[in-house]
């Protein structure tokens, strides 16, 4: 059986978001029988043939003013005429998405909201981030996974005085990765019915 492909197109301005797209890509990559392709938008600019060959994309962009950051926005925009007006080529493609911002709400749901409405204007279906929210009660940590409390997909937390040699902590990098190993199973599966 062929592997199946995940690809993670993320935009990152100060590389925060970048390093939990490589959470992502740990978490895909964990599952056996599977290929991750990271790139960043600029990248994914220049990889169109790739990314319709793919069997899932998971995006992810930092939060920048309540709002998915420009350059991700143009990315977006791009793909009406590189994807959409192509025939629908990336329907029935598996989809989910991450954010990350400097605070622990930051509005990042308003991004994870605008990932999850683009990847359904392209037909693709969405994988949520299949937690429990934690860190909501007298034993809960900032240790835990989904500490942010996020459903829709993986929020991570980068404190505006850090770089991303620190910034997210450990426990958002494996939330990441959990959502790259989910989106991962969820695909082959999905590709396994398909061609049952
Ligand atoms: C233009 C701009 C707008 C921002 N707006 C928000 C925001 O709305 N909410 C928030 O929590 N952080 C906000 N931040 C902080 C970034 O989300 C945070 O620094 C993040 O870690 C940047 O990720 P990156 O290094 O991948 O670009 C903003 C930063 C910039 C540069």
């Amino acid at each position: 059986m062929t592997n199946v492909r995940v690809a993670i197109v993320y935009h990152s301005g100060y590389g925060h978001t970048a390093k939990q797209a490589e959470g992502v890509k740990r978490g895909v990559e964990s599952v056996e029988g599977a290929e991750a392709l990271l790139m960043d938008i600029d990248e994914a600019q220049s990889r169109w043939d790739d990314l319709e060959q793919v069997e899932a994309i998971i995006f992810g962009s930092p939060t920048y003013m309540g709002s998915v950051s420009g350059p991700f926005k143009m990315f977006m925009d791009a793909t009406s005429t590189t994807v959409f007006a192509k025939g629908f080529a990336w329907k029935d493609k598996i989809a989910a998405g991450f954010s990350n911002s400097a605070s622990r709400s930051g509005d990042k749901l308003s991004s994870l909201i605008q990932i999850a409405l683009f990847a359904a204007q392209h037909g693709m279906h969405w994988v949520n981030l299949g937690l429990p929210p934690a860190n909501n009660s007298s034993t809960g940590s900032q240790e835990d996974l989904n500490r942010l409390g996020f459903f829709l997909g993986a929020g991570a937390q980068s404190n505006a005085d850090e770089g991303p040699d620190v910034a997210p902590p450990a426990a958002d990098l494996k939330t990441a990765e959990h959502l790259g190993r989910r989106v991962t199973i969820t695909t082959i599966q999905f590709v396994r019915g398909r061609a049952a």
